[in-house]
């Protein structure tokens, strides 16, 4: 319908215009062809006269006029020609053939002969009037009125106008039938273009600067920024997600429910130095990051791996232990694993197997039967604990991560009434690249135990939807996003992860961001007024460390004036140093800045400072809060949670962010400058934009990123999987109810 009015609006104008045109020229068309038939019959008239002439002046000369009447009467004969009449030089009609009308006077006929057009309506039809002289040697001897039949001008008149009007409907058919298909090929056009534009496309990542829709993307880019902020503005603090809204809604939708957490990495790992004191360390890692401030809203226990030389000391005996120190908010059962069992499921096929197989980081993943051996042991080993720390028959689960695909089919077998959420902190890559694990069926059979599957992103979800459909028999409802095998349903969302953000009085306590900058300078023997670029990450080749230097490289190369004023501060928290493939890269990233400062760098000035050891989270704000820049450049990164803490130190406003689109983080922080880490120039000239961007344009970036990650922080990442969560509890109990009451009236 819509389309029929849109091809009219095209279609009425063509056509009215195309009528005005025909009407216009049809009454032209019969004038020239009058005016040129008009100019034929007075050549014809002049002939048929100059023919006679020399027999009319002898016979008017001779005084034989008897001659003159036969004369004109043959003349008269020609099919076309109507009658004759001869004037004399007086303008008196002397003769007339029997078709010219008595009462047609000379001068009448000289008046109409000289009129436009020369027509005149005689009894029998329309004729054309022609006044010719008889012209002899000695003068103009009489005139010749001449009438021509116009009837046959009429006939040919009338078939040129029908050829003009079919020719006319034809071109109008035609140039209508173009104009429709046109319209109809541009408006699907346009359609799917504003729908790709309202999915998202071209509004993350823009469209090609000579795009036909990008003047509208970035229009609608601008105007969705505007909405959002005002709507956040609008909400105010109502929006905003926090501690106790989470333990609200644990109370109040969860009924006090109880949490467990599984996951390989634990919160808290004690270790002994060389002294033999015990001391606790938090891990580097962004799944801890973002668990921990859940679990002290939400107390219930946390079940990990525990990896610490102290760690057996401090546990009771039931391999418990009360976190986080001092603060006793939760508890932690530890699982001990052998070195074998360790080396099979942790190193060998969590991280030799599958973190490359869902990072495509170029890095071929390794898979081998005894590491799978290990994986199923073990993740038998965390689920056997999560059944028994259960006090219930339904609590509510949270398997973490790619370290435990199987575990929540496990559990689902011995406790059917759980609600099990488990979310996968590293990307989901497409069906051909998850398609060469030789287990990829038993893993995602593992995983459809779950009541809820959450990742990152969207884009994630459809990855794993695809996977399941490639390889599995399954119902997949893609607009529900629900996996059904075998009567479980599974709710597969995307869950950005974020992190907590500082507390009012905690920010308050932050040293002034100059302070921060100004020890890291002394510390670093920087100079003032040096120029810092900081990485913060795990020692892992997915994070893009190589990448980062490259660029660095190459500012220098094409900025000298940064040598010698700009340093990048790279840290790096050892990590799987047990792999070769992580060992090596460690060697190759030492040899890339040696060679950079042998460029480079002089005596006093070290163009990259790389720091391989784990930092406190003090340290590490410090360093947030003293850099102009913070790179992050990760190959491929389910979220990435440095770039937001970046964000969250930042109460000065100032520094810029250079993000990675391969990071789901990309997808939320678009006021970062993000850049392809793998294209070296392009990465190159963000550091230097940011290096040179003015205050203001920082504060501007930055005041919005805070924002974002403020009102999306960890507790709405929770609060939403807990929601979905109470959601399903409650259509289960109803469901429970509903059947009991159709088994008492059955009986
Ligand atoms: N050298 C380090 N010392 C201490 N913590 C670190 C270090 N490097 C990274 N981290 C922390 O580890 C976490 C990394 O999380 P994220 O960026 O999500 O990636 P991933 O979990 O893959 O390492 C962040 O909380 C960051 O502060
Ligand atoms: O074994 P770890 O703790 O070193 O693994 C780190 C990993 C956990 O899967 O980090 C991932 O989770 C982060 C938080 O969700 C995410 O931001 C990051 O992109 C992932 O690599």
């Amino acid at each position: 319908m819509n389309t029929l009015r849109l091809q009219l609006r095209f279609l009425v104008p063509l056509l009215a215009t195309l009528g005005l045109a025909a009407s216009f020229a049809l009454p032209l068309m019969d004038q020239l062809t009058l005016r040129w038939f008009s100019r034929d019959l007075n050549l014809r008239g002049e002939l048929v006269t100059n023919a006679l002439a020399e027999a009319i002046a002898d016979a008017m000369v001779e005084s034989n006029t008897a001659r003159l009447q036969p004369m004109i009467d043959r003349a008269a004969k020609d099919e076309r020609v109507v009658g004759i009449g001869l004037c004399t030089r007086e303008g008196t009609l002397d003769r007339r053939t029997e078709g010219y009308p008595a009462a047609l006077s000379c001068d009448r006929a000289r008046a109409v002969a000289d009129s436009a057009p020369p027509v005149l309506a005689i009894e029998g039809g329309t004729v054309h009037v022609g006044v010719h002289p008889v012209q002899t040697s000695a003068g103009v001897a009489a005139e010749l009125v001449l009438l021509h039949d116009l009837s046959f001008i009429e006939r040919r008149s009338q078939d040129t106008r029908k050829y003009l009007i079919a020719f006319i409907a034809v071109l109008g058919a035609a140039m209508a039938f173009i104009t429709v298909v046109v319209a109809q090929l541009s408006w699907r056009g346009w359609v799917s273009g504003i729908r790709g534009l309202l999915r998202g496309e071209g509004l993350l990542r823009p469209l090609a600067p000579g795009h036909h829709l990008a003047p509208l993307a970035a229009d609608i880019r601008l105007r969705l920024r505007d909405l959002e902020d005002e709507y956040r503005r609008a909400l105010g603090p109502e929006t905003e997600w926090d501690a106790d809204r989470l333990r609200g809604l644990l109370r109040t939708k969860l009924r006090g429910d109880e949490v467990i957490v599984v996951s390989n990495r634990e919160p808290y790992i004690h270790e002994i130095d060389e002294k033999g004191d015990l001391f606790v360390r938090r891990p580097a890692s962004g799944l801890v990051t973002a668990i921990e401030p859940v679990m002290r809203a939400c107390s219930g226990t946390w079940v990990a791996h525990g990896g610490g030389s102290g760690d057996r000391k401090t546990v009771d005996a039931h391999d418990r232990i009360k976190v986080p120190p001092g603060r006793d908010e939760y508890s932690l059962r530890r699982i001990w694993l052998t070195p074998d069992e360790e080396q099979g499921y942790y190193y060998g096929f969590a991280n030799e197997g599958l973190w490359p197989l869902c990072h495509v980081a170029h890095v071929r993943p390794v898979f081998r039967e005894s590491d799978w051996q290990a994986y199923q042991q073990v993740n038998r080993r965390f689920a056997d604990a999560v059944i028994a720390e259960a006090r219930s028959d339904d609590p509510i689960v949270l398997v973490q991560d790619y370290h435990f695909a199987l575990v929540p089919a496990m559990i689902r077998e011995k406790l059917p009434g759980a609600t099990i959420l488990t979310f996968w902190h590293i990307p989901w890559p497409n069906p051909e690249s998850f398609g060469i694990c030789p287990w990829r069926r038993e893993l995602l059979q593992g995983l459809l135990g779950s009541t809820i599957l959450g990742f990152h992103t969207r884009f994630h979800c459809r990855n794993f939807m695809e996977t399941v459909d490639r390889y599995l028999e399954a119902r997949i409802e893609q607009e529900h996003s629900i996996v059904s095998v075998q009567n479980t349903e599974t709710y597969v969302e995307s869950y950005p992860i974020s992190i907590e953000w500082p507390a009012k009085d905690i920010a308050a306590r932050w040293r002034p961001a100059e302070d921060c900058r100004a020890a890291v300078i002394q510390r670093l023997k920087l100079t003032p007024g040096h120029r810092i670029a900081l990485g913060v990450d795990r020692f892992d080749y997915t994070k893009g460390i190589l990448e980062r230097l490259h660029a660095v490289e190459r500012l220098l190369e094409k900025h000298p004036e940064w040598v010698g004023r700009f340093t990048l501060v790279q840290v790096a928290a050892p990590t799987r140093s047990s792999l070769e493939e992580y060992r090596s890269f460690q060697d190759r990233i030492e040899r890339v800045c040696r060679r950079i400062a042998a460029r480079f760098g002089s005596p006093g000035y070290e163009p990259v400072i790389l720091l391989v050891e784990h930092h406190e989270h003090e340290q590490l704000n410090e360093l947030y809060r003293a850099a102009d820049v913070c790179l992050v450049t990760s190959l491929h990164d389910g979220m990435n949670l440095v770039c937001k803490e970046f964000v969250a130190a930042r109460s000065d406003e100032q520094g810029v962010l250079v993000l990675s689109r391969f990071a789901g983080a990309a997808r939320e922080m678009h006021e970062a400058l993000v850049v392809n880490p793998y294209h070296v120039e392009e990465c190159a000239d963000a550091i230097h934009q940011a290096l040179v961007m003015p205050a203001a344009e920082q504060r501007e970036r930055m005041a919005s990123l805070r924002m974002t990650v403020r009102e999306f922080n960890v507790y709405r990442w929770a609060g939403r999987m807990l929601s979905d969560a109470a959601r399903m509890r409650l259509r289960q109990r109803i469901e429970a109810r509903v059947q009991r009451h159709g088994a008492t009236e059955a009986t």
